[in-house]
């Protein structure tokens, strides 16, 4: 068997001489280069299984080897060495295609786990057209939009950058960070999913970092973290909106270090993981707001990857329904039924808030409900408020429609969504007859809580701060929240009947 050839590109002497040592007694060979002119020298002369790369070089930066590299030899895996501390230099050196990065001094142990990393990206594993068919079962969609999320995805798995995942809620983003793991060079290694809002707080270190016995009162037994559970896998933090100020902190702290420190130990343990993360909140509004930190925001975001809503993927929402049938049914034992042409028309043109869950739950309602093998609409019971104008297709004035419902942007920087509400969206509102059932008044609370949770989102539940995004008094905001159900036990002590006939 050929063994690997390395590119180590450094003006140091003494660290190439290391560098190159350490690489063959792992049984990888090396050529080195100490300028950028020999590096390309180098590439064009012989193909390598990877490149290390310095980034201060005489006659350049090696950023700009990255650059090139990602252009020119995209199978390629290159790495960077970055001054200790230079954060920012090694976030850019990812976004530019760098497959990861190592900090001065080069500890010798996260140098061989880069080596060993760079190595399986291009190791025979699983053939390409297996990965495409495990991507296309987990991830369903032939929309171009999910084909274009399906090549990107098999892109970025290559890298050990960070990935933060984007997207309304339940349009698949846990999905997406399971497959970004599966097509990786980690996939033998574990995937741990963190549910960052269902910890609580005085559990988080604990949880995250880990702890010794006897460390606190309840530490009866050692505990593993989850970055150490996830060591040599990927660490998802789901909801990671969610995490408080304090944890932040910390965990900034350990992803920057790739070290951990269990409670009640006085050690720090190293940790090899890829960190996905993602959340359906607007965490850039966060960020503004004070809610979450911006260095950690900037350090978990180097890759962003929006997961699209269900209604912009038109007859996937048809592909996904038929599939969810044939598990249910295969599950429950029975055949599985058809769905109508008219049923399918409003699943077509429904606007899908919760998208794939609230799919995969309208079906197994509609399942139990329907008989003679035939889902008709009145078995999907679909929110008539969410329902699009009936043009055959999500339209594009749906489309600006559910935008205006939901663009917190819109609300904050008072663009025109209230007074002067805009032509495309008032076309968009269904007209009598296909008003709900339960008539207009639920329709309008429907659209009005969804707008107040939007603000309240962005205001990290400040109802001060929501109030002035609405428009409104506090006061009036306050009624709102109870009457739609919004309010805290708080709200419900301190409401008098008094201020609810006045607001
Ligand atoms: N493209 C898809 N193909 C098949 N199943 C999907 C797809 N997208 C989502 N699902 C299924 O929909 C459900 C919701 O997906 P998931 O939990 O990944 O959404 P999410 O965006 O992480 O939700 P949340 O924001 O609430 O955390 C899961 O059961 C998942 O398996």
């Amino acid at each position: 068997m050929t063994r690997p050839i390395a590119l180590i590109v450094d003006d140091e002497e003494d660290l190439l001489t290391l560098m190159r040592l350490t690489l063959l007694r792992m049984g990888v060979d090396a050529e080195t280069a100490s300028t950028l002119k020999d590096a390309q020298r180098l590439l064009k002369k012989q193909s390598f299984d990877f490149c290390l790369t310095d980034l201060n070089l005489p006659d350049g930066s090696g950023l700009s080897l990255v650059s090139d590299v990602a252009r020119d030899y995209p199978n390629m895996p290159i790495a960077v060495i970055t001054a200790y501390g230079s954060m920012d230099v090694a976030i850019d050196a990812l976004k530019k295609g760098a497959f990861d990065f190592v900090s001065k001094p080069v500890e010798l142990a996260r140098l061989r786990v880069l080596v060993e990393r760079a190595l399986q990206v291009n190791a025979p594993s699983a053939a390409a057209n297996e990965e495409a068919q495990l991507s296309e079962s987990l991830l369903i969609g032939k929309a171009p939009v999910m084909l274009a999320l399906r090549t990107t995805l098999t892109k970025l798995a290559r890298s050990q950058a960070p990935v933060y995942i984007s997207g309304e809620s339940g349009t698949g983003k846990e999905v997406v960070a399971r497959l970004i793991h599966l097509l990786s060079p980690r996939s033998s290694g574990p995937f741990i999913p963190v549910n960052c809002g269902a910890i609580p707080a005085e559990l988080m270190e604990s949880e995250f970092f880990g702890h010794k016995k006897g460390s606190f009162t309840g530490a009866t037994e050692d505990k593993l973290g989850l970055f150490q559970s996830a060591n040599g896998g990927t660490l998802f933090l789901d909801e990671v909106a969610d995490l408080p100020l304090a944890m932040q902190v910390k965990l900034l702290r350990a992803i920057q270090e790739k070290k951990v420190r269990p409670i009640g130990t006085q050690t720090e343990v190293s940790v090899d993981i890829r960190l996905l993360s993602a959340t359906h909140k607007n965490l850039q509004a966060q960020v503004n707001a004070g809610g979450f930190r911006q260095d950690l925001f900037y350090r978990i975001n180097v890759i962003e990857v929006q997961v699209p809503p269900l209604r912009d993927r038109g007859d996937d929402i048809l592909l996904l329904a038929d599939t969810f049938l044939q598990r249910l049914c295969a599950d429950w034992g029975i055949t599985p039924p058809k769905i109508s042409k008219a049923a399918q028309q409003q699943l077509l043109t429904y606007a899908f808030p919760g998208n794939v869950r609230e799919l995969q739950n309208t079906l197994e309602r509609a399942l139990t409900l329907c008989d003679d093998g035939m889902i008709l609409p009145e078995h999907l019971k679909l929110n008539a408020a969410y329902q699009l104008a009936d043009t055959g297709r999500v339209s594009d004035v749906s489309d600006s429609y559910i935008s205006n419902l939901s663009s917190l942007s819109q609300v904050s920087t008072g663009n025109a969504v209230y007074g002067s509400v805009p032509a495309a969206a008032i076309s968009a509102i269904p007209s009598l007859k296909n008003l709900p059932p339960e008539g207009l008044e639920v329709y309008l609370q429907d659209i009005e809580r969804h707008i107040i949770q939007q603000a309240l989102d962005a205001s990290l539940w400040n109802r001060t701060a929501a109030a002035k995004k609405l428009g409104m008094s506090f006061r009036s905001l306050r009624y709102r929240l109870k009457k739609l159900g919004l309010g805290t036990d708080l709200d419900k002590d301190d409401i008098d009947d008094e201020e609810i006939q006045s607001a």
